[in-house]
């Protein structure tokens, strides 16, 4: 991992709490200012609050969360929303817009070479009600990253896609963090394979505390999992390729 540039992201001490349940805890973390990182754990562990309180949807309670080299607060909305590029876990819309529309709402109207990454020329006229759940998460990411925002938050935005979309979208996030400008993606993956194959850099959350933090191939060890899940977990390694297992 680069530690040469200062971090894109970092949190030190951040506490979220939920009425009297704390759902994060002590989290002292950074990404830097390139690269693709992702944010693994089992159900609940807390990988969706942490995401939202990074870009200030969750407030803290206790500890600070600094974006580009600046604490959170300190952030106007306008650059906010210029900085960071956010894919929610539900990204359904609330009007019955084309996916043409939907695009209009994006900060950048998206290229032709990103309409033709997400697949999505077939799509524009198309209501957003009647795409499949993985044409809209293709139409979502799209309108999250057409402004090439330097810091891009994704919550598990492989969950609604086949499986050759979901390479296809892993080598989409790659391509954005290696864009010309620099660019910090943060990725929630529950496919602990896509997150060996394609990642710089795991955080591996449990109880949400960061357990484990690094390379891929140390952060998921067969070891580092099963204590985050709570059952075994198994790893298996083909030639450079990582597979995962939970055991019975
Ligand atoms: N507003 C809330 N009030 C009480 N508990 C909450 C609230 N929001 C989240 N939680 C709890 O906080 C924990 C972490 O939730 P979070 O959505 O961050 O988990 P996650 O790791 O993203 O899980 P998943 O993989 O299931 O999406 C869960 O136990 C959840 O029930």
């Amino acid at each position: 991992m680069d530690t040469t540039t200062s971090p894109a992201l970092a949190t030190h001490g951040l506490e979220v709490r939920a009425g009297a349940r704390t759902l994060l805890l002590g989290i002292t973390a950074s990404w830097p200012a390139r690269g693709l990182f992702a944010l693994v754990g089992a159900n609940g562990a807390g990988k969706s609050t942490l995401l939202q309180a990074l870009i200030g949807l969750r407030p803290a309670h206790a500890g600070e969360v600094r974006l580009l080299g600046r604490p959170l607060a300190a952030w106007k909305p306008r650059a906010l929303a210029q900085a960071i590029g956010y894919l929610p876990q539900q990204t359904h819309s609330h009007w019955d817009l084309t996916v043409e529309e939907l695009l209009q709402l994006a900060l950048a109207p998206p290229d032709a070479a990103l309409i033709e990454a997400c697949e999505l020329g077939p799509l524009m006229r198309r209501r957003l009600h009647t795409l499949s759940g993985g044409e809209a998460a293709r139409a979502a990411l799209a309108r999250a990253i057409a402004h090439r925002p330097p810091l891009l938050l994704a919550d598990e935005p492989a969950a609604h896609l086949d499986l050759p979309h979901q390479h296809q979208l892993m080598r989409l996030l790659r391509a954005c963090a290696a864009d010309a400008a620099d660019a910090a993606v943060l990725v929630v993956l529950h496919d602990l394979h896509l997150a060996a194959r394609y990642c710089d850099h795991v955080t591996l959350l449990a109880g949400g505390r960061v357990l484990a933090a690094g390379h891929p191939d140390e952060v998921l060890s067969s070891a580092s999992l099963s204590q985050a899940y709570g059952s075994a977990v198994a790893r298996c390694d083909l030639g450079r390729q990582s597979f995962f297992t939970a055991e019975s």
